[in-house]
């Protein structure tokens, strides 16, 4: 790409959903879902060929498709190959609902210059593994450290391994709110950012629901466009209008597409988009990490086997999630509370937190009793202990619905993280499995020995991600602040 006058830049983030796995997928509970500073940047410019709309993910082989978008009912890909269903129903669908919201002059203008999109994402979307074979670097967050930002993968994108951050729910996010800005329909400035934001959500949720061919709960989504937070499920009916009015074959991409109706589905103002949002992030010195075990889990197969389990023993089923949701609620006002006390009592939370990070959490019990004083260490000792039971609540429900959520394998290794001084929580992020670990430490000391941890783990090969919380959701980006995006451009 060259010309940088007329770049868009809209990024979004990872997320690691830390609370409420599975759960999440009823209305009735909450989830905690942490984003990350590992992203993905959607770059947009006027292209150079009419009607065409040319889309690059240029860290992979092979990965430019070209699309025919003088009509959009007839969307056609010109070059052999799918490419990413999440990229086409993205593309399609944001264009098709902005020709809705926009003066047709003004859409046709832009359209009819062509357009030229980039995709890039962070690292830590995809295991590192081979990049650090081939440089006979060995399998450690320091060889990490030693890798180009956005690096190239030299082979094509259904050769990497994901790591679980949530690629498609972050490309997905940057490529509708990239395409919103770039035509104006979401502004740059703070005017109407709520409905900007809800507008994008909208979109994006039903671009990515078109593209699974299924609705999940959403938070991934929802933690791209607005970052660290409590999250409750949007009711599903809203999505199943957007299939109503989706009457093409979805494998092309071919038919007719209702635009009118959807982007009145996706309106902020349309009632039924139900999702509930609180913005968050973890209390001050919580440092969030992930570690990649590459053994690979499917996710889809997982939820239904649990859920299907859950049908058949309605009565042992509800008695679990009632208590893994009361256990996820203290979690949740337990945070809250950290939060308000780092405000309100500061020196009382630094002392809390520089206390506890010197013993493993087993011993915080005790550290609390000896300090009745300090209600912070007391509120830290209990989440240490709740989530401690949430583990020993998502083992039965591993048990029980044959479904590997928390293997014995990664149970050794998270007790291993769970007795390191400054370990507060190790679990299993989102639908579990063979996939990654997360582990929320209040110092950089506990990082490092976590890391340590990891990297001398026998059993398996379990390699240190560099993501850690970033709380903000898609943001609007320059050129100059996206570090290894000039290689690219
Ligand atoms: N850089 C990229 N360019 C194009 N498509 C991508 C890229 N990264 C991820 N994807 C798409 O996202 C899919 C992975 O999404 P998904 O299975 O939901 O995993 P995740 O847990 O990371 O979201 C890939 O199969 C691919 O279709
Ligand atoms: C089970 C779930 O509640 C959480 C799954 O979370 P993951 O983070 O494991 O998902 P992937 O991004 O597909 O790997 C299903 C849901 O909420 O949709």
């Amino acid at each position: 790409m060259s010309n940088q006058q007329q770049l868009t830049i809209v990024s979004a983030p990872g997320k690691a959903l830390i609370i409420g796995g599975y759960l999440v997928l009823d209305r009735s509970f909450n989830a905690v879902v942490i984003s990350t500073d590992s992203r993905f940047y959607c770059v947009i410019k006027d292209g150079q060929r009419p009607n065409k709309v040319i889309v690059k993910s240029p860290q992979f082989e092979d990965a430019v498709w070209e699309y025919d978008v003088e009509n959009l009912e007839s969307f056609n890909q010109r070059n052999q190959g799918k490419g990413s269903a999440f990229i086409r129903f993205a593309i399609k669908y944001t264009l098709g609902i902005i020709s809705q919201r926009i003066e047709s002059s003004a859409f046709t203008e832009i359209i009819g210059r062509g357009l030229e999109i980039m995709v890039l994402g962070s690292n830590d979307f995809y295991s590192l593994r081979e990049q650090l074979a081939k440089s006979h670097l060995p399998l450690t967050a320091a060889s990490t450290r030693l890798i180009d930002p956005l690096s190239s993968f030299h082979v094509p994108i259904s050769k990497v391994h994901k790591t679980g951050l949530g690629s498609s729910a972050a490309l997905t996010t940057s490529i509708v709110a990239a395409l919103y800005v770039h035509f104006g329909v979401v502004h740059q400035n703070e005017d109407g950012k709520d409905y900007d934001k809800r507008l994008v959500n909208n979109t994006a949720q039903m671009c990515h629901g078109l593209a699974q061919g299924k609705v999940g709960s959403g938070f991934d989504i929802s933690a791209a466009v607005w970052g660290s937070q409590v999250y409750k499920r949007f009711s599903a009916s809203v999505i199943e209008e957007a299939f109503a009015a989706n009457n093409e074959d979805r494998s092309e991409l071919k038919g007719i597409v209702d635009f009118e109706r959807l982007s009145l589905i996706v309106e902020p103002d349309f009632n039924e988009w139900d999702s509930v949002v609180r913005p968050t992030r973890l209390p001050p010195h919580f440092i969030l990490m992930l570690a990649d075990v590459d053994a690979g889990s499917h996710t889809p197969s997982m939820v239904g086997k649990v859920l299907a389990w859950r049908k058949a023993n309605p009565e042992k089923a509800n008695r679990l999630w009632n208590e893994l949701g009361a256990c996820n609620q203290k979690i949740e006002d337990d945070l809250r509370y950290l939060v308000d006390m780092s405000e309100v009592e500061r020196d009382l939370y630094e002392e809390g937190i520089r206390r506890c990070s010197e013993l493993p959490g087993e011993k915080w019990s005790e550290l609390s009793h000896g300090s009745p004083h300090n209600s912070v260490i007391k509120f830290m000792d209990h989440v240490y202990q709740t989530f401690q039971q949430i583990r020993n609540l998502l083992r039965q429900m591993s048990t029980e619905s044959e479904v590997p959520i928390e293997p014995p394998e990664q149970t050794e290794l998270l007790d291993a993280c769970m007795k390191v001084a400054g370990v507060i929580m190790a679990g299993v992020p989102g639908a579990g499995g063979y996939d990654a670990i997360f582990c929320v430490c209040i110092s950089e000391d506990a990082v490092a020995e976590v890391e340590k941890v990891c990297e001398s783990w026998r059993a398996m090969d379990v390699l240190p991600l560099l993501s850690r919380e970033l709380a903000t959701g898609y943001l609007i980006e320059k050129l100059e602040d996206v570090r290894g995006i000039d290689k690219y451009i």
